[in-house]
């Protein structure tokens, strides 16, 4: 049972701990129920997990003891790289920083690979007939995807591969659709329980979504597997490498021993950037542009700042990940309306962008997102550049469900990102 001086929490039973407790919505539950708790408990079955419920206890924790929470559980589902702990999390981070620089991302030459996406993605636009509605998610998700692809794989494997679309679709059941779910409990699930008891594992089998959502998570790995042995068949150990798959494999070759870096804990490394990469960029651009259309004055507004001067349109993509609060790190407490959408939040008294520090959609401290400058040059171009300047935003006119509606996905509550409804949007040019 909880000990008595836990933080607060909604509720807890013997084996399911706070699962029947928790609502659909856990966010707005932890800031409406607990207003005045900095921690509150969750429990996974027998283990406290602990809500950082605003942002000075979020602070605290990732910045100030930054150090003490370096950690992360190794879980059931997942035996990662990037997101493991350790001198493992610790190398694969190094190198893969340094990599993601040496390519050009956060500078000019992964702008290039992101402008000719973009300049890919208008043309499907532009091809398709006037007033014909387009998925956000089948126009983003491939142009995102390209992006990682080609800094993984050094080729545009996302529309080139046949393969590609069906890949892409798993990530999506894996994060956003009803898998989720599944896949949080499994992901929640704790390995050190499951070594212990093997009963367990049995019995979180038995449902045959969970089943699901392992075979889906091998076959992502199977397919970063072929690309490494395609790699490895034809890569010049001499030669600059052409992407992140060449600089591993050469790394690997310049050390004694493959204690850390070897063939499978690089193809675990692909499969961890392609899934913390993917969705989360492509979903803020899909919010982004409801609420383009949701506030159609913040829009034109958008536009004309692009047209004058770039320079302080970052307000608006700062406010929509904030109001989307794609992985729950929201700002609850600290605006006054928070719900309402108001980029002028983040302009100073000379309409200058003035960054709010307690919006914090990349996370800080040692484990803050490794990807920030990459998805941050994303969101700009896709987004400043490309979507809001050069077209108007309507929803599907055949759409029957309000904007609320959609961005209230409720197949959505509980998976690992917060991704509005499947729509349809009408891109007119401007
Ligand atoms: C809008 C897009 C994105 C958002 C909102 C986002 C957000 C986040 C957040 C909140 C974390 C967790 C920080 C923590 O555990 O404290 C994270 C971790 C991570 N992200 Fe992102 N991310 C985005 C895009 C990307 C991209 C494009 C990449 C790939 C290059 C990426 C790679 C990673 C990795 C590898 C981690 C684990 C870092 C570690 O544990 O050391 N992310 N991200």
């Amino acid at each position: 049972a909880p000990k008595p001086n836990e933080p607060p929490s909604p509720g807890w039973m013997p084996l399911v701990g706070s699962l029947p407790y928790m609502k659909k919505n856990l966010a707005s539950q932890m800031l409406e129920g607990f207003p005045n708790s900095p921690l509150v408990t969750l429990y996974y079955g027998l283990e406290p997990v602990y809500i950082l419920n605003n942002f000075e206890a979020f602070d605290e924790a990732m910045v100030k003891q930054g150090q003490r929470f370096i950690g992360r559980p190794v879980r059931v589902l997942q035996k990662p790289t990037l997101a493991a702990t350790g001198e493992l999390w610790r190398e694969y981070r190094r190198f893969s920083l340094k990599t993601l620089r040496d390519f050009g991302f956060g500078r000019q030459g992964g702008e290039e690979i992101i402008l000719r996406e973009a300049g890919e993605l208008c043309e499907a636009i532009d091809s398709t007939p006037a007033g014909q509605a387009l998925s956000t998610t089948d126009l983003l998700s491939p142009a995102v995807s390209n992006v990682i692809c080609q800094l993984v794989f050094g080729a545009r494997t996302a529309t080139e591969d046949p393969r590609f679309p069906k890949l892409l679709d798993m990530f999506q059941s894996l994060t956003q659709r009803r898998a989720a779910r599944h896949m949080n409990i499994m992901l929640g699930a704790n390995y050190k329980y499951f070594e212990q008891f093997s009963f367990l594992a049995k019995l979180m089998l038995l449902r045959p979504e969970r089943r699901r959502v392992i075979q889906l998570s091998r076959q992502l790995l199977q397919f970063c597997k072929e690309q490494v042995a395609k790699h490895k068949g034809d890569a010049d150990m001499q030669s600059e490498p052409r992407d992140y798959i060449d600089a591993h494999l050469q790394h690997q070759t310049n050390l004694e021993s493959d204690r850390i870096f070897n063939d499978l804990r690089l193809a675990m490394a692909i499969r961890d950037l392609f899934v913390a990469g993917t969705d989360t960029t492509s979903n803020t651009l899909r919010w982004g542009i409801l609420y383009m259309i949701e506030n159609p004055d913040v829009a034109e507004k958008v536009f004309e700042e692009i047209r004058v001067n770039v320079g302080t349109e970052r307000n608006a993509n700062n406010e929509g990940q904030r109001q989307s609060a794609l992985h729950g790190s929201g700002a609850g407490g600290v605006f006054p309306e928070p719900e309402k959408f108001k980029p002028e939040r983040y302009l100073d008294a000379e309409a200058r962008f003035s960054p709010n520090e307690s919006v914090v959609p990349f996370g800080s401290g040692k484990r803050a997102c490794l990807g920030e400058s990459l998805a941050r040059m994303e969101l700009f171009v896709f987004f400043h550049e490309t979507d809001a300047a050069r077209y108007r935003f309507g929803l599907d006119p055949a759409e029957r469900r309000s904007i609320s509606e959609i961005k209230d996905n409720a197949e959505n509550h509980g998976g690992g990102i917060r991704a509005p409804a499947e729509h349809k949007i009408v891109f007119t040019p401007r």
